[in-house]
């Protein structure tokens, strides 16, 4: 059996980011850039107002000025004015030809037509954005590798963009292996449990902007399940199985990956729980078989498969490290690494009771996990202790 840290390192050496495709800006929040942009014209496209308010060409000496017209947001007919004249404009507003200078409507007096500037602090220029001030056309806008985040989508929406090129999510298929499972909503038969990994792991992959999720049963039969990976490889840049990784009879499969020419990376670690996790790939394509109980399969998950998946698209992984200071005493076996869910405030953290592999009542109020490590029997209170923060 190998280590947490050997079977992340396996993970991390078996990928490699996925082609880079060109979507609309609209679907394109959270990706990373995968080309550089550069910006096609000089924006703002004109010379705009910052204010409300007149429109001068500034002479020192002349503070009263005589209403010729006005250009508010959007005017299509331009309009000049000279010496002595003023034309009302609104923010936004392009400046009539002739105009350098915006002054407030709050810092004039008005008379009929004639306007009196009462800003003792107005210079030329003043309340105008040039044209090119944002970009001048050319310029590079934003550089390969940059996280595409809401302001970032804004400002290249800004400056007339509408596809980018980026390193996508993945596909990801998960199959759900068990004859005993039913669906939430239908009445339990005797031996039934209900379907929750499909819950967990939608939910987590959609909370990370993956949303091209199939969901897949699959009966507990060797001949089905490696025709469902099958498809599913086909289909997807990542699969992940749930259940049937085990030594039971019908754990089937490490036998179907075999089958679907999967190149077994690992299968089992030194860890509770998920201790038979398997991984496997073929060409670029990333096998998790993640073992069935709901509680291994989200650790498993957020172990492994999270940083995998973020790593595909390029993106930083979601789940933060860090040491925390541990409450109470613990006691563990030698020999595996545990993760423990627990409560993380204040550098702070406290393994919550149930942590069974089949029990989700814990992870389901956790905010970390908590890692002691396989050569460590003693926690005492005061310890320090490394912990997931997982993404909610
Ligand atoms: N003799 C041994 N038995 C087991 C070992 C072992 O080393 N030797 N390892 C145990 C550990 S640890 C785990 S974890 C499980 C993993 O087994 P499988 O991956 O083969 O999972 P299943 O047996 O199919 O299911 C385990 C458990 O989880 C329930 N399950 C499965 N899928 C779902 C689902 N989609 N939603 C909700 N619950 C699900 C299933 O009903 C089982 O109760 O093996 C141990 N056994
Ligand atoms: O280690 Mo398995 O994941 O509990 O029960």
């Amino acid at each position: 059996m190998i280590t947490v840290e050997q079977a992340k390192q396996i993970i991390a050496d078996s990928i490699s980011h996925l082609e880079p495709v060109n979507i609309p800006l609209n679907q394109a929040a959270r990706h990373i850039l995968a080309a550089d942009i550069y910006a096609t014209f000089d924006i703002p496209a004109f010379r705009q107002s910052s204010m409300d308010g007149y429109a001068i060409k500034y002479e020192e000496s002349l503070k009263t000025y005589t209403l010729v017209g006005e250009m508010a947001a959007g005017a299509s007919q331009p309009l000049t004015i000279r010496k002595g004249e003023t034309s009302r404009i609104f923010t936004g507003a392009p400046l009539p030809d002739g105009a350098d200078t915006v002054i407030m409507q709050e810092k004039i007096s008005r008379s009929s037509d004639q306007i009196t500037i009462e800003d003792p602090k107005a210079t030329p220029g003043l309340n105008v954005r040039e044209k090119g001030a944002e970009i001048k056309a050319g310029v590079l806008a934003m550089q390969a590798g940059s996280l595409l985040t809401p302001a970032a989508l804004g400002f290249l929406a800004g400056i007339g963009i509408c596809e980018v090129t980026v390193f996508p999510m993945p596909k990801v298929s998960i199959i759900l292996t068990g004859n005993e499972l039913q669906q939430p909503g239908k009445p339990l038969a005797f031996g039934q449990v209900y379907e929750s990994n499909s819950y967990s792991l939608s939910a987590a992959l959609k909370l990370e902007g993956v949303h091209d999720i199939a969901v897949h049963w699959v009966n507990d039969n060797l001949e089905s399940l490696t025709e469902m990976l099958h498809m599913a490889l086909d289909q997807s840049d990542v699969v992940l199985l749930t259940g049937g990784v085990s030594v039971g009879d019908y754990d089937y499969v490490i036998a179907a990956a075999e089958q679907c020419g999967i190149d077994q990376q690992f299968h089992k670690i030194k860890q509770k729980p998920g201790k038979p996790l398997y991984f496997g790939t073929k060409d670029q394509k990333l096998v998790f078989g993640l073992p069935g109980n709901p509680s291994s399969v989200l650790s498993c998950y957020y172990n492994y498969v999270l940083p995998a998946i973020k790593s595909l698209s390029k993106l930083e992984n979601s789940v933060r490290e860090l040491e925390a200071e541990l409450e109470v005493d613990y006691e563990k076996p030698i020999g595996l690494t545990h993760f423990l869910k627990g409560i993380y405030t204040d550098g702070k953290v406290t393994p919550l009771n149930a942590q069974e592999s089949f029990r989700l009542s814990s992870f389901a109020q956790s905010n970390c996990l908590i890692r002691l490590n396989e050569d460590q029997q003693h926690f005492i209170a005061g310890d320090t202790v490394m912990v997931a923060l997982l993404p909610h």
